[in-house]
């Protein structure tokens, strides 16, 4: 199998990261490249043994899959790049954010097979949530084929193309709402005394911590809050004044401005 990565960024490197280290694929059937960042790809070649061009009939010649991994504004020039020279094989799998199907089958001129998925970087640790819907022309077969790509980096689930806009909020842009809200509660914690490297310590190792307990126990969120919550202690006092502020309407503005903007890149 040959899987070429158009952009070798955040998202397309954790991607093949986490391919990689699945060991479902070997590294030489990766090939990647980009604009013009050529040390980028020495770099990647060197670390992973994956190979490199910027020669785009030596890059779709027997390409099996075809990631479009550039941001949605540099789109047009990739389609400009790649549009005479796109080999019937070539099965097109775009991560870009709210680009469209139809947008990709226009610009590229062409009727092969395209998926639009939506993972997020934590794909570089096998532990993506990835959306992905289908052009029609993608037969049962591929599907099969890259939906086990996708399991090799975490998670996946078939959704309709319109609510590829509410995943690429949610679980897309994810990350970097948890990790703001986690920058934040380092802030707070540091104005509460202790030596800073402490506190950097200690909250990243409490969100590790917080994490495997998710993955390995079977009680819900809410439970799992309140398995701490001992009765008129400190995690309650700590609650009441939390609960005072507006979380949930504070993410519902955060989701709907993330899902607002996919809506306008689909323009
Ligand atoms: N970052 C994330 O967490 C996620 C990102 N995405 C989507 O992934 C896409 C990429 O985002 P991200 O990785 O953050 O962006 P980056 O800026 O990190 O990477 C963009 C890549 O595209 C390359 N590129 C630009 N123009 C061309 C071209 N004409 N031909 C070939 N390569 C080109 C750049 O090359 P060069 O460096 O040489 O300019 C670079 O390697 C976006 O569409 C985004 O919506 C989706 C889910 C999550
Ligand atoms: O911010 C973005 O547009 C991309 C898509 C989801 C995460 N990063």
């Amino acid at each position: 199998m040959k899987i070429v990565f158009y952009g070798a960024g955040n998202m397309a490197s954790a991607i093949f990261e986490g391919l990689i280290s699945s060991s479902l694929l070997n590294s030489h059937d990766i090939y990647l490249t980009n604009r013009s960042s050529e040390n980028q790809l020495q770099n990647y070649q060197e670390r992973l043994n994956v190979n490199y061009s910027y020669d785009d009939i030596e890059l779709l010649t027997d390409a099996d899959y075809v990631f479009l991994a550039t941001k949605p504004d540099d789109f047009d020039s990739l389609a400009e790049r790649i549009r005479d020279k796109v080999q019937p094989g070539n099965h097109f799998i775009s991560i870009m954010a709210g680009v469209s199907l139809n947008q990709i089958k226009t610009r590229l001129q062409t009727q092969n097979p395209i998926a639009r998925i939506m993972p997020n970087t934590n794909a570089q640790v096998q532990q993506s949530v990835t959306g992905i819907t289908f052009s029609d022309t993608f037969d049962a077969g591929h599907k099969t084929e890259l939906f086990k790509i996708l399991s090799s980096f975490g998670t996946a689930l078939e959704v309709e193309e319109e609510k590829l806009h509410q995943v690429t909020a949610i679980t897309g842009s994810g990350p970097a709402f948890l990790y703001y809200m986690y920058e934040q509660y380092i802030k707070a914690a540091l104005k509460m005394g202790l030596e800073k490297e402490h506190v950097d310590a200690a909250v990243r190792n409490l969100i590790i911590g917080t994490g495997h307990m998710l993955e390995a126990s079977e009680l819900g969120i809410e439970q799992l809050r309140e398995n701490i919550t001992s009765k008129g202690g400190t995690t309650k006092a700590g609650l009441d004044a939390l609960k005072k502020y507006p979380v949930e309407a504070i993410f519902t503005d955060c989701l709907e401005e993330a899902i607002k903007r996919s809506k306008e890149l689909s323009e």
